[in-house]
């Protein structure tokens, strides 16, 4: 089990991470899900000993990352945000190494990367430094297991990677989660949320929800439209400023809609958009997804 009670860490007037409290169970695979800035690697690296918490305590697995930090970093495998990897050294150099350094080899533990290093090994002769971005990542990942961790920690892993790469990363999680791996992984992209078992939702240092993906979506219970208009940006402002508007932003090429009263129908919204001269294609009920759980969540929250 791993827990935070009450952290905090600011740096001079900058509160990375304010009052943090939960518990990731043994073996889950649990996401940080929040924007650049939301405070996830600060909170990753009071995780793994890097950083100390300016106040409250994190419990590792029975150990305290600041006195304990030794034994703490030899249970963690850690994928930093930017890449970890020795440009000059090749494939083969680069997972020799992080086995050497946690003392062990890489045959002791192949079994344990074997499917995600296979891909990459017709190429284990070629630098760190000349691989794509879905390369690099599998490389990362490979060395931050071949120590056979009990706890794989990924800062943002699929930043900067392609769509089909993304889908890959995420089902090796599936298959190291089967193998009794806890992960803990975070990510400014929404759409991964739902491949994890819980999720935290985090803004500014805080978190704002705690909660399997599913139950998070189910929560939401306001009727949410969605807007196709020719113009976005009039529109948005036009709808802003409408007294009935709760909330309304740009997804995708849409625009999403909250109105302040409940029970409000689409042609309500369709005749207000006609008043203001606003072309648009239709105004439809729809179901939310966990983007519209996390803006709602944040929503005039400083
Ligand atoms: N060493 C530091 N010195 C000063 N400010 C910092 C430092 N590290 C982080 N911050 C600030 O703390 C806040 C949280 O940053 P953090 O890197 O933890 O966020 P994040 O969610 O991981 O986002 P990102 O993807 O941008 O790294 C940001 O406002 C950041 O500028």
């Amino acid at each position: 089990m791993i827990e935070f009670k009450n952290i905090h860490k600011s740096f001079e007037d900058v509160h990375a991470v304010d009052d943090v409290s939960l518990r990731i169970e043994e073996g889950e695979l649990f996401g940080f899900i929040g924007p650049d800035g939301a405070g996830k690697t600060t909170l990753f690296r009071m995780l793994n000993s890097l950083l100390i918490p300016d106040e409250g305590q994190i419990n590792l697995f029975g150990l305290d990352p600041v006195k304990e930090y030794k034994k703490v970093r030899q249970i963690i495998g850690y994928m930093p945000g930017k890449f970890s990897l020795y440009y000059d050294l090749s494939i083969e150099e680069n997972l020799q190494f992080f086995a050497t350094v946690f003392g062990t080899t890489i045959e002791e533990n192949y079994h344990l990367i074997e499917d995600i290093y296979k891909q990459i090994e017709p190429f284990k002769k070629r630098p760190a430094g000349k691989l794509s971005g879905g390369m690099k990542q599998k490389l990362a990942l490979s060395c931050a297991l071949i120590h056979k961790p009990r706890l794989l920690l990924l800062d943002e892993p699929t930043t900067g990677v392609d769509a089909v790469s993304r889908r890959e990363f995420w089902e090796m999680l599936q298959k190291l989660k089967e193998k009794g791996i806890t992960i803990v992984v975070s990510t400014p992209y929404m759409d991964e949320a739902g491949l994890c078992d819980r999720v935290a939702l985090m803004q500014n240092g805080k978190i704002h929800a705690v909660a399997p993906p599913s139950e998070i979506v189910s929560q939401f219970s306001d009727p949410l439209y969605t807007i196709k208009v020719k113009n976005n940006y009039k529109s948005l402002q036009a709808l802003r400023q409408w007294e009935f508007c709760e909330n309304v932003y740009p997804f995708g090429e849409t625009l999403h809609y909250l109105d302040k009263r409940n029970n409000v129908s689409a042609d309500v919204i369709e005749a207000y958009l006609s008043s203001q001269q606003l072309t648009f294609d239709k105004v439809e009920m729809i179901q939310p997804d966990i983007e519209d759980c996390f803006i709602a969540l944040t929503h005039n929250v400083g």
